[in-house]
Formats: C-alpha cells, structure tokens, sequence
C-alpha cells in the first residue's frame, strides 16, 4: 500500500555543470548552441530506494559520495535533475550548518518563523515556545540575533525546533557532531523515543551510531548506491571497504601496539599518562549536575555525586582497570523507607553500558531515614576499558523494590567523565586481561 511508505525515491540524479575557467559560463551562455564549454558532473546518479514508514535509516559514505545531496532533494531544498521523490508526511530537517534560520532575527523570531514554515500556528508555537527553550537550554540568549550565536547554540535551537513541530519524518545532517556530551544525550534520548512513532533519515560519518539505531542503511559511492540493507551488514561491508582502500590497513602494527599492561599496575598507567600527555588540569575537575534532566517526586534530592580513586579527589577521566568509587549523597524531605540508590553508565550515543544500585546489599535490612536526613551510596567498582571518549553517568534515588518503585529523584546525566584507554578496538566495553601470552608452539611428537 502506497501510504505505507514514508519516502520513495525512483531514479534520483543530480546533475551539475562544471565550468573550468568562470569566463566558461558566460561563453557558454552566448554560444552554447555551437560549442559545449561545461562538463558533466553528478554528484548522484541512479538512485532509488523505499523507506517504509517508521523505519530509521542512516546514509553513510566517503566524503564526496552524495549524502547532503540526497538530503537536500528529499528535503525539497534542491531541485533533482532525474527521477522523483515522494515524501508521505510532515518532513522537518536539520541540515547544514546556517540552513533555515535568518540571523538577523533573533533566536525566538526564528523559532516562531522556522516553525511557521512547517505549518504550526502562532498559537500553536506559544504552546510550545517554553518547551522549545527548555530543550535548547539557551534561555538567556533567545532574544539575541542568531547571528551572534555559537554554532553549538545553534545547532541546540534548530534541533529543538525540529523536534516540536509534530513531524512525521526527521532529516538530521551530521548535525550531532557540534553538541556537547549533555546536548547529544538529550537528542539520543529524543530520537530513540521518535523512533518509536516517526521515521528518521540521518547521515553520518559514524557506524556505530548507525548500528546501534537504524533499522537500515544506505551506503553511497561515488554518487552511487552501493548497497542497502541491515544497519550492520551494510556499515560492516563499509568499512571493509574503507579500511582496504586506505592506509588504515597495517596500522595497528606491533610497533605501535600499547604494551600490555597488568591490572595491579593501572595506577602506574595512570600516573604514567597524567605526566606524559598534554591533558589540561582542569579535566580533574569532576562535573555534577543537576541542572540536567531531572525528574521525580523531589521528595528527596541528590546534593552531590562523583566518581574518584579511593583516598584522592574526585576526577574525570580514566585509563580502564582502576579501582574507583562512585559517591552519591541526597537528602530527604521524608520519612524515608527501603530507599534505592542507583546509576548508569552511557556512552556518547546514550548506550547502556553498566549500572547497578544498593537493593540487593539492603533487601534483608532496609535502611531507614528521618526527615532532613543526608544519605550517602558508595560504589567500588573496577572501572572496565572503554574506548577514549566522553562517558556520563545518571544516578537515581528511588525507594521500594526493582520491580516496584517510586523515583524520587533522577539526573540523566549527573556527571561526565572521559576514558582513554587505546585498547579497546572494538566492542562497547573491555575487560582488563589477566595475562596475555604469545610463543612459539611446541608440537609434541
Ligand atoms: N553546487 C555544486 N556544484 C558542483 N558540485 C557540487 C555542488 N554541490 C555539491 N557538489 C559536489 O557533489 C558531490 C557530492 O557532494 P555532497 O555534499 O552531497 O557529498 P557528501 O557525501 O555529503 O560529502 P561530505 O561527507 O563531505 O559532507 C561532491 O563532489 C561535491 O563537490
């Protein structure tokens, strides 16, 4: 059934005229019907492909290939030189840097302009004004020009716009890239929950954050289509293709390989690369927040978290193998009963990565506290190898069982670390080895 679909593209190309010399385009221009001083050249060519509707699809492929291009004439912001593109429903696009908003206006009159090309009434963008400026959390420069913005800010009100004009289908170009830890999560957080009513069309550059939330992909190749399928047989295919095609291939030779390192000697490794590397004083500092994401009764609030190696300051960045620990301390505005303190550990694209919480240890002797109590959770733990990165954790207090409770207060993204180990080559997590070995084999005879 047609209705079905969400975007169909039939025999899509777009063609542009290359002039050598720029006097070209004027002699063309005067005697093109004699002499041809342009050539071709098709940025895409040959494209077709149907995304049903619901589907989250990622376009990935070398610089050049024709992602924006595609983008553009789905968007209607291009005009195709061949074929067609039937769109089924509201579209709204995050594009290039700079699309969309005028940057005279002020970033409120763009809010109400840009969402009044997508149909929504002025009353309609009262409505949702607050929470247009909530999700750009740039209040104190919504009535400035644009024009003075960063191209972080920038990118914070676009994406919140898009995100409120009720589409049916997001275009998002690369856009993902300019936002810190905080701004992506918040967008992961929004796109996973849209992928559950919209359909999604994205480009980007990075393969794990195709497969780990498109249904499929489309690989372009020199203004081609190279391949569609399952998220993860396309981009594995990719980068296949990638690493051989460049000098990827035989990098990771012994001669550059990190000697292994033991577990008991971590904090060596640590020490180690505090003095060699050029990592500035201020990622010691540890970050909570609460001003983040919060919800819950608010009957109890966290005051303050942070993770830290036992006998030092907190800090913000780990090699992998440490013994840390995890501090949460909250105060209740309640007679407090069986609570539960809890967090998780996600990397940049809001992936689970590990979690756990104090039920267990207290199910035989819940804990009680009074009203105007602090409590505090300690955590020790083995921080795992992680690829270098940026890393937050969300930590919960909530009171009752797993499997029934009240959250009284969660913070999405109450603190932000950094990991730098370079051993994890893939995998979302490594596990520090206990010994590793490599010998000649003695064949008995
Ligand atoms: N206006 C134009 N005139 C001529 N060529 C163009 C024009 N716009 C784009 N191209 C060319 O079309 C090709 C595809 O460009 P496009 O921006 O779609 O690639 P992309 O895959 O998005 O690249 P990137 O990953 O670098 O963003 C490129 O070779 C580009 O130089």
């Amino acid at each position: 059934m047609s209705s079905e679909f969400a975007i169909k593209v039939t025999g899509l190309g777009k063609n542009y005229h290359i002039y050598d010399k720029p006097h070209h385009r004027l002699l063309q221009m005067l005697h093109g019907g004699k002499k041809t001083y342009c050539r071709d050249f098709w940025a895409l060519k040959d494209i077709s492909f149907n995304i049903k509707k619901g589907e989250t699809v990622g376009i990935i492929g070398r610089n050049g290939s024709g992602k924006s291009t595609l983008l553009q004439m789905i968007c209607g912001t291009l005009t195709p030189s061949t074929g067609s593109i039937e769109v089924n429903g509201r579209v709204a696009a995050l594009l290039e840097l700079g699309a969309g908003f005028n940057p005279e206006f002020t970033g409120r009159e763009n809010v109400y302009m840009a969402a009044s090309l997508y149909g929504l009434t002025i009353e309609e963008v009262d409505a949702k004004l607050d929470a247009i400026i909530n999700f750009a959390d740039i209040a104190d420069f919504m009535d400035q020009p644009v024009k003075t913005y960063s191209s972080g800010m920038y990118v914070r009100l676009a994406f919140a716009v898009i995100a409120h004009v009720d589409a049916d289908i997001l275009v998002i170009d690369e856009a993902l890239a300019v936002g810190d830890i905080f701004f992506t999560q918040k967008c992961m957080r929004f796109l996973r929950d849209f992928k559950q009513r919209g359909t999604i069309l994205f480009v980007t550059h990075d393969t794990n954050s195709v497969i780990s939330l498109c249904d499929q992909s489309i690989w372009l190749n020199q203004s081609r289509m190279q391949a569609i399928g399952t998220a993860k047989v396309v981009c594995e295919a990719y980068l296949a293709a990638l690493y051989a095609n460049t000098d990827y291939q035989g990098k990771n030779t012994s001669a550059e390989a990190k000697p292994f390192v033991p577990m008991q000697d971590f904090r060596d490794v640590r020490q180690d690369f505090l003095n060699s590397s050029n990592l500035r004083n201020d990622l010691e500092v540890f970050r909570f927040t609460d001003s983040g994401e919060n919800f819950g009764t608010s009957l109890v609030q966290i005051r303050d978290a942070y993770l830290r190696v036992p006998g030092k300051q907190a800090v913000a960045w780990f090699v992998g193998g440490e013994q840390v620990e995890l501090q949460v301390i909250a105060q209740t505005a309640i007679e407090l009963i069986s609570p539960i303190v809890g967090f998780l550990v996600k990397n940049k694209l809001g992936q689970n990565l590990f979690g756990d919480n104090t039920f267990l240890s207290y199910a035989k002797q819940p804990q009680r506290f009074a009203e105007g109590d602090y409590l505090q959770a300690v955590f020790c733990f083995r921080m795992p190898l992680m690829p270098s990165g940026d890393y937050t954790i969300g930590i919960a207090v909530a009171e009752g069982t797993q499997e029934s409770h009240v959250v009284h207060h969660w913070i999405h993204d109450a603190i932000v670390f950094k990991a730098h180990s370079d051993s994890v080559s893939t995998g979302l997590l490594g596990i520090p080895m206990l010994n590793i070995e490599l010998g000649a084999y003695e064949q008995s005879l």
